[in-house]
């Protein structure tokens, strides 16, 4: 599909996010441009995963209209969602390694799933993700040598290894010590910094103001935006 160079990464209008036939939020628009920062907030049960899962077609699109990465969910076919993810990085709470492989054969594993053939192009490619978040040593440790904090650094190389235009992160910091939250978000800020953008579920107050930057909040069936309205962040934990 066809994008231009100043479409935004994502696009919503007039969008209602379901979990089964249960309307979560209502009449949601929002848009998020090539390179921004969008912390995605509000209490537990508000439906920030829905909308996350939404975004990258997990949860089916039923009402309104969203654009991801260049891709209508509405309607969307099964075969072309391997695609609109490969736009995207997704990065959860917990990690989802593979136990029982070393840290390359987990990145391996995605490339060669993403189409990825060239095996000396593949290994200059996890070096450099691996260095991006500052574990270039790690690549034949297995997964249960790595610390949680070194763990999710791992998931945000393999989020990183088709230069996604779009970081999808829930809680990413949600598990981890407040000294381990900050270095992982420090690593969201430079991924960012270099240009993608980062569309971040979390409810660690303490990080967003101490990096603040748009704010979309989930607050009874309603989506809230930052960028046009005043709200308060103390209720959303
Ligand atoms: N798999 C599911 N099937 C049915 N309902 C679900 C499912 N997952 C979540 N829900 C419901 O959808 C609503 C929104 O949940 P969601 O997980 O999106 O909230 P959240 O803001 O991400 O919460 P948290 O901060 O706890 O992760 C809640 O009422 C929840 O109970």
């Amino acid at each position: 599909m066809t994008t231009f160079s100043n479409d935004p990464v994502v696009s919503v209008r007039n969008a209602t996010i379901y979990q089964d036939e249960n309307a979560v939020l209502k009449d949601v628009n929002f848009d998020i441009e090539k390179g921004e920062f969008v912390y995605l907030v509000g209490r537990t049960g508000s439906g920030k995963s829905s909308l996350l899962k939404t975004l990258y077609a997990d949860l089916k699109l039923q009402v309104g209209a969203i654009y991801t990465g260049g891709f209508e969910l509405k309607d969307i076919k099964s075969k072309k969602i391997p695609l609109l993810r490969r736009k995207l990085g997704i990065i959860f709470q917990d990690f989802q390694l593979f136990h029982d492989r070393t840290i390359s054969e987990n990145l391996y594993f995605v490339m060669k799933a993403t189409g990825w053939k060239e095996r000396s192009k593949m290994k200059a490619r996890l070096t450099e993700v691996l260095m991006k978040v500052g574990l270039g040593a790690y690549l034949n440790k297995m997964p249960h040598q790595l610390s949680g904090g070194e763990q999710q650094r791992v998931v945000i190389a393999r989020a990183l290894i088709n230069e996604p235009i779009l970081l999808i992160a829930d809680e990413p910091t949600g598990n981890l010590d407040p000294a381990v939250a900050d270095g992982i978000h420090q690593i969201f800020l430079d991924i960012n910094n270099s240009g993608t953008a980062i569309l971040m579920a979390t409810h660690d107050h303490r990080l967003i103001n101490a990096n603040p930057a748009r704010v979309l909040k989930c607050s009874n069936g309603q989506l809230l935006d930052s960028k046009s309205e005043k709200f308060d962040l103390t209720d959303s934990q």
